[in-house]
């Protein structure tokens, strides 16, 4: 679970979170959505303890963010953009992040490297990888822990059609087992069978936080995108 209790972040004179309270709860998948520019990264990095707020308090499964990075253990984090050594190996990447954690082997989660086929290619350099493959990378190291909470960061984004299958799947089956799932897209189109709720923020503000059925009820629209675009218009 994560509460989010009146965080507020400015960059100088920007506020890009103003005062925003929400509470995520086990077992949703929950949309973060809206414009380019609205906040959803500085709020993801905030529960992440990558910023600090200026005001307000984070609690991830009970524990206050500003309290050490211990609570960094139960969540699965797949950025934007994962950034890796580039002369390393998939394969020693891997080995580098299960030796830091030190979790047993059969605590490990290792369905979606064997979805994507990542064991066929662990000899390649993370240099070399396209964007796609450093995405499926980023995904694996995700879930890997079997982590309570998952944070993902457009996790479609320059993945391929069957892979981006795979990883809807394995979202819908965690999520299944009572995870809570974060997920930042702009593609709402990938999200409407997936998610249980969704926040809209737009200027630093949250607009709404809603159940995706008493959105799509409340509007009399069946998608998500549309839904949504009602709602901001104030019809
Ligand atoms: N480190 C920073 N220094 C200054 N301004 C920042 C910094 N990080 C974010 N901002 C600004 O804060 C605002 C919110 O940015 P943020 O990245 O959270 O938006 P976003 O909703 O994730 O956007 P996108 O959909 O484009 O990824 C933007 O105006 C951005 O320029």
């Amino acid at each position: 679970m994560i509460t989010v209790d009146a965080v507020s972040k400015s960059f100088g004179k920007l506020k890009a979170l103003d005062n925003i309270s929400i509470t995520c709860r086990s077992g949703e998948c929950i949309a973060l959505t809206g414009p380019n520019g609205s906040g959803k990264t500085t709020l993801i990095k905030s529960i992440l303890g990558m910023i600090v707020p200026d005001s307000g308090k984070i609690l991830v499964n009970g524990e206050d963010v500003a309290g050490g990075w211990k609570y960094r253990e139960g969540i699965g984090y797949m950025p934007q953009i994962g950034r890796y050594p580039d002369n390393m190996t998939i394969g020693q990447v891997l080995d580098m992040i299960k030796d830091m954690r030190q979790t047993p082997a059969a605590r490990l989660d290792e369905e979606l490297i064997r979805a994507f086929k990542i064991p066929s290619l662990l000899h390649k350099r993370m240099g070399t990888l396209s964007g796609g493959t450093r995405q499926k990378v980023s995904a694996c190291l995700a879930f890997l822990f079997q982590p309570d909470v998952l944070i993902l960061d457009e996790p479609t984004a320059g993945l391929d059609p069957v892979s981006t299958e795979i990883l809807k799947e394995k979202i819908v089956r965690e999520t299944d087992k009572g995870k809570l799932i974060l997920i930042t897209s702009h593609v709402l189109s990938d999200l409407e069978e997936l998610v249980s709720e969704v926040i809209y923020m737009q200027d630093g503000k949250l607009c709404f936080h809603k159940q995706i059925e008493r959105l799509l009820s409340d509007t009399k629209e069946e998608r998500l995108g549309r839904a949504i675009a009602k709602v901001m218009s104030g019809i």
